[in-house]
């Protein structure tokens, strides 16, 4: 399966990055904190929040935006009503790049994501010296490692969206007690995606949790009908990088979202 082949070949690149540069010596470096945004808070909007994702390509789609230029998009997002934007910094299969993110902090003042396959601990102390704001942890790479990787991510100041596309998985994530959950609408296995899996999980999410719906929201009448249902916030990425191919402006996206 992909996340299978994902890790394996991360796996190498984790390794390499261990011999640069240790964790003895991040850890020395992300002492003085600098500037660190508030990742949550940007979740509590009173309408649905929206995270913006700034993504070149992915396994199911390859290439998605060929005059790709990572500081344009970000720019975009920080003019549009958006409360907060995802980097991929995973190289292989989406293209992306650790630097993308002390690139669009530069740029921006919203919190920002740090969207990438973590299975070692010095991927998290790595995503806060590079300028992360959050992590993304997926259960279905963790398993029952989840909460020592959620409460050294906490320790360490950043804010976590904890991933999961089933029951069990949801199992897992609240018996760590995390403050925000993320429910993928695409099975890693087949790419197969629907918002139906937003529906079916939310009804077991207790109502202090966060809650982000991820992938496969195309129009405004999906992020309405994720609202419906009583989400927090939603993530949306191949979407955007199409409007902004053809043209478009985020915001029409936006307004047609929020609001009545
Ligand atoms: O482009 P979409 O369908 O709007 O999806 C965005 C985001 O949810 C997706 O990129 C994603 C969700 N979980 C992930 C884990 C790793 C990499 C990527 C992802």
């Amino acid at each position: 399966m992909i996340l299978d082949d994902i890790i394996f070949k991360k796996k190498k690149q984790v390794e390499m990055k261990k011999i640069k540069k240790t964790l003895d010596d991040i850890l020395k470096e992300i002492k003085n904190d600098k500037d660190v945004r508030n990742f949550k808070e940007a979740l509590k909007a009173e309408d649905i929040s929206i995270i913006a994702e700034i993504k070149k390509a992915s396994p199911s789609r390859g290439t998605i935006l060929d005059d790709f230029d990572h500081i344009k998009i970000a720019k975009l997002y920080e003019d549009a009503n958006i409360e907060a934007i995802s980097v991929l910094t995973e190289k292989n299969y989406f293209k992306g790049d650790d630097s993308y993110i002390n690139d669009v902090k530069e740029v921006t003042s919203k919190p920002i994501l740090r969207k990438d396959f973590i299975f070692d601990e010095y991927q998290i102390y790595e995503s806060k010296l590079i300028g992360a704001d959050a992590v993304l942890l997926i259960v279905a790479v963790l398993g029952d490692d989840l909460k020592k990787f959620y409460d050294i991510a906490k320790k360490i100041g950043l804010d976590a969206i904890v991933e999961v596309h089933d029951e069990r998985e949801l199992e897992i994530a609240l018996n760590a007690n995390v403050d925000i959950l993320g429910i993928n609408n695409r099975d890693l296995k087949d790419f197969r995606v629907d918002l139906k899996t937003t529906e079916r999980l939310i009804r077991y999410v207790p109502s202090g949790v966060l809650l982000v719906s991820e992938s496969g929201i195309k129009t405004p009448d999906d992020v309405k009908f994720l609202k419906s249902l009583g989400v927090n916030a939603v993530l949306i990425g191949e979407t955007f990088m199409n409007i902004i191919k053809n043209g478009g402006k985020i915001d029409d996206f936006v307004i047609q979202s929020k609001g009545v």
